[in-house]
């Protein structure tokens, strides 16, 4: 296992029986996460991000094409890929110690109980946990219970952190919050990110590279090298800079999401010209 490995995706094109498009939800996709880069993907409602994701995880393979972890295929979930879910990312019968050692006990990064007891620490204070070690998710907020998702993902050390919307559900303050602590980790850990959102703003703010994502069937229309070195702050969002990106990405994912919603419309009216 080198430290250099890149998930390559190579003119990957899905198709699932029954979805609109023929079945196509995602159309020769072509795309490279790089050793320590965090990639973005922004794209409509439903035109394909959470099954590229999905791919690069091994929950699914492609149609056509190939995805590759330092050239090998993707095939089945693995220790070095951690992924993160908007919901359903801790188990409510855990306590927030629990969450966090879960995957420490599993075979793939099994450790001992004082290897365990010191890596969960470590992501309790990181996290800003401590106080609620013992506490089931249920009794938590949102942006605590995805910091226990958080912490449970970084706890087993994987190389790539694969994260579908994960503040997705978050009031907008947490959500800032939430950035400025995802930088912090990335600048101690650093990890290769592919994070899914649908906020131009937290896309700009967080990634090194933003792929845009057509209307369904997904295809990339546009890849962005954000100019902003790290560690960033809040400062960056004022700059001319951002505010310039953030308009044409606004203008160009909104230009998507209004073409996806006419087709949804079309699909529902016409099913059968689906
Ligand atoms: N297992 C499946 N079988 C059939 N169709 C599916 C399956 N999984 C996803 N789809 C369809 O594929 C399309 C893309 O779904 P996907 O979840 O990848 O979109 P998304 O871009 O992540 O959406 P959102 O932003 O709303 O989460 C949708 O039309 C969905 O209904």
């Amino acid at each position: 296992m080198t430290s250099e490995r890149e998930i390559q995706f190579r003119n990957v094109s899905v198709r699932y029986a029954g979805a609109p498009n023929d079945g196509w939800v995602v159309r020769n996709v072509s795309l490279d996460l790089g050793r320590g880069e965090f990639v973005s993907l922004i794209g409509p409602s439903g035109c394909g991000k959470t099954t590229l994701l999905k791919l690069a995880a091994g929950m699914s393979t492609p149609t056509q094409g190939s995805v590759t972890l330092g050239s090998q295929p993707i095939t089945a979930p693995g220790p070095e890929r951690g992924v993160v879910f908007q919901e359903y990312g801790v188990f409510p019968w855990l306590s927030v110690r629990g969450n966090i050692e879960f995957g420490l006990t599993l075979a793939a990064n099994r450790r001992d109980a004082a290897e365990r007891a010191v890596i969960v620490d470590k992501y309790l204070a990181l996290m800003g946990l401590g106080d609620f070690r013992d506490a089931l998710p249920n009794t938590l907020s949102g942006g605590m219970r995805q910091r226990v998702a958080l912490a449970r993902a970084y706890a087993v050390n994987p190389e790539f952190l694969l994260m579908d919307e994960p503040f997705g559900a978050l009031d907008a303050q947490t959500r800032l919050v939430m950035h400025d602590l995802l930088l912090d980790l990335q600048r101690q850990e650093e990890k290769s990110v592919l994070l899914i959102t649908h906020s131009v703003d937290e896309a700009l703010y967080l990634s090194s590279k933003i792929v845009l994502v057509s209307a369904r069937p997904a295809r990339i229309t546009e890849i962005i090298e954000v100019p902003f070195a790290y560690p960033r702050d809040e400062s960056v969002r004022a700059t001319s800079e951002f505010v310039r990106l953030h308009a044409h990405l606004r203008a160009r994912v909104m230009a998507e999401y209004a073409q996806q919603q006419r087709e949804d419309i079309a699909n529902t009216l016409h099913p059968e010209n689906r």
